[in-house]
């Protein structure tokens, strides 16, 4: 009990967002209109119970006129009916996609708001797979939403207007055993609920199982899916290993996860459905065996036992709505879990600042400087990495951080950009600077090539010709030519061309301090002269930080640091003056 109150308020959680947003008065006007249609549909079922006891009497009186009259009546009914069937199913398809539409849009933005996709992975990524809670979770939960919602609804209305007619029949029909009749006021009523609340435990007790089978069930597929991605993405570094036997395994024992889980789920939903199936044929028989004794002592006619039979079920169907909805209950409570696991991970993620200390980013006022004071920056396990105090970069300055490889370079970068809490202390950025990161690895979004260097920059924001320019100062010309191609660019261009790429969106940005992760890396050494030069030339105001561990690098920068194993910043000392640039293209 306490976990479905937990669950229900969850949905509302959920759920309720949607129906006070911008679009609350398209949501709740369908909403009003599904709910209004599910009403009209009971009252329809109503109507068709009271016609039968009609039609079963002309019949068994041989009244044909009364006979055709209610023909008639039936086919105005049935029409009705199939008009509201109609709408019914497209006005809910209309409310799913709208809701649906603004509950994706409001999880895309919370994730990617900030970095908070990214530390959600540092945080060990507690909601696991959240392109599937993005896309299947959110589809499903609006569907089953809907679906459960209305349909419980359906049962509660049915049940109410049922329950009155079932009573006035059982006092018609009273219970007749052994040739005398016992008084039981609405016994019919009475059966029909002991009937339900016996089906209903019994099932509950039989699928409670299914809700964590559903949840893992899930989350197998998504990993399983997941690692298809990924070696689809990294499907060269695994032909060129010869790793295809690898991952086969890797692959298998995954989807093996899948089956076994999915195995689980058959035996459980085969004992389930054979419960709930004899119980539902059960149903069918059971309202005429109640009644029967009162019909063969004539004190009730056909049209009276057949209306009993159909109310008797519909009394029954609204009772054992939990009965029937049980799979999709199962599923629904495992999507709420899930959605909510997501919103819990996404929230923790953005607001990490409000439960440990961390390192706090701040504009640096009337300073022009970046400033490192009593900065520490941690491991997500706590463990100490990198250390730096009263450390300051200059505009324009250009400076040169060297060190060993895993001492912690990269994460103080990440750290300068925000997207590292872990640790303590402060950076203070100039008020409105323009950062830009630049890696080793520069990540092209798949599309035209002129948006893949532009990015994050929208389409259309850069003119064609500025960004051709850059691509020929980098030593690109060939793809000069190709901005519109459509392409997977990390995919089919070389690390260093990758790296030039990387080098061209920078020119076209010029942000105020460029931070270089080995962003030259793959370059042989000439080129990668070239290019300081290139950036020396076109980008004079900026201030430059490299990671790098070429010698070569030094006469473009006018200080090294190094970083010690330890994660101690030090000063090595100043060049004056950085080399000039050349003007020359970079190739
Ligand atoms: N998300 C993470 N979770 C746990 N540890 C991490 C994470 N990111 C980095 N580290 C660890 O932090 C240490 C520093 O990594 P970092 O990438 O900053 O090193 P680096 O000095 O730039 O190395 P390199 O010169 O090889 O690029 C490494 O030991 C790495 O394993």
């Amino acid at each position: 009990m306490k976990n479905i109150r937990a669950t229900l308020a969850t949905v509302w959680r959920i759920a309720i967002p949607y129906f006070g947003s911008e679009d609350k008065w398209a949501g709740r006007g369908l909403l009003a209109a599904v709910i209004a249609i599910e009403l009209a549909l009971v009252a329809i079922n109503v109507l068709v119970n009271q016609w039968q006891n009609r039609f079963y009497s002309a019949l068994q009186a041989y009244d044909l006129d009364e006979f055709v009259k209610e023909i008639w009546i039936f086919v105005g009914l049935a029409f009705t009916f199939v008009a509201l069937a109609v709408y019914k199913l497209y006005l809910n398809q209309w409310l799913q996609i709208r809701w649906r539409q603004w509950l994706t849009r409001h999880y895309l933005g919370e994730w990617l708001d900030g970095a908070t996709h990214y530390r959600m992975q540092l945080k060990g990524d507690a909601a696991d797979n959240p392109d599937q809670r993005i896309t299947e979770d959110v589809k499903t939960f609006v569907e089953q939403t809907l679906s459960i919602g209305l349909g419980l609804l359906s049962a509660i209305v049915t049940l109410a207007s049922f329950i009155v007619i079932l009573w006035g029949l059982s006092n018609k029909a009273p219970l007749h055993i052994y040739g005398t009749d016992l008084v039981v006021p609405g016994f019919l009523v009475w059966c029909a609920l002991v009937y339900a609340v016996l089906g209903t435990a019994l099932t509950h007790w039989i699928g409670v199982p299914l809700v964590n089978l559903n949840f893992e069930q899930q989350r197998f597929e998504a990993d399983f899916r997941f690692n298809l991605i990924r070696v689809r993405e990294n499907s060269e570094q695994i032909a060129l290993l010869k790793g295809e036997g690898a991952e086969r395994g890797h692959l298998l024992h995954r989807f093996g996860f899948v089956i076994g889980n999915w195995y689980a789920i058959m035996s459980r939903t085969k004992r389930i459905t054979a419960f709930t199936a004899s119980y539902q044929q059960a149903a069918v028989i059971f309202p005429y065996v109640m009644v029967a004794p009162a019909y063969f002592a004539k004190r009730i006619q056909l049209g009276d036992m057949m209306q009993t039979a159909s109310a008797f079920g519909s009394v029954q169907d609204a009772l054992s709505f939990f009965v029937t909805a049980y799979r999709t209950l199962a599923e629904w409570r495992a999507v709420v879990a899930r959605l909510d696991g997501f919103e819990m991970s996404v929230s923790a993620a953005a607001n990490i600042t409000a439960h440990e200390p961390t390192i706090g980013v701040a504009p640096s006022g009337v300073s022009k400087a970046i400033a490192l004071q009593h900065l520490l920056v941690k491991l997500p396990n706590g463990a100490p990495l990198v250390t730096a105090d009263a450390f300051t970069i200059q505009p324009s300055e250009r400076v040169l951080l060297t060190g060993p490889s895993g001492s912690g370079k990269s994460t103080l970068f990440r750290a300068v950009a925000g997207i590292w809490p872990f640790g303590t202390g402060t950076i203070a950025i100039p008020e409105k600077a323009r950062l830009m990161m630049l890696p080793q690895r520069p990540y092209f979004p798949v599309g035209p090539l002129g948006d893949a260097v532009i990015y994050p920059a929208e389409h259309g924001t850069i003119a064609p010709e500025k960004i051709r320019e850059a691509l020929t100062a980098v030593g690109m010309p060939r793809l000069a030519e190709r901005l519109d191609e459509e392409g997977h660019w990390n995919r089919t261009l070389s690390l260093g061309e990758q790296q030039r790429l990387g080098l061209a969106r920078a020119l076209l940005h010029a942000p105020d301090y460029l931070f270089l992760d080995e962003a030259t890396a793959s370059l042989d050494e000439p080129s990668e002269t070239r290019l300081y030069r290139l950036l020396a030339e076109k980008l004079p105001q900026a201030t430059i930080v490299s990671i790098g561990h070429r010698s070569t690098l030094d006469v473009f920068h006018t200080r090294k640091v190094a970083m010690e194993e330890s994660g101690e910043i030090h000063v090595l000392g100043h060049s004056g003056e950085p080399a000039q640039p050349e003007p020359s293209a970079a190739r």
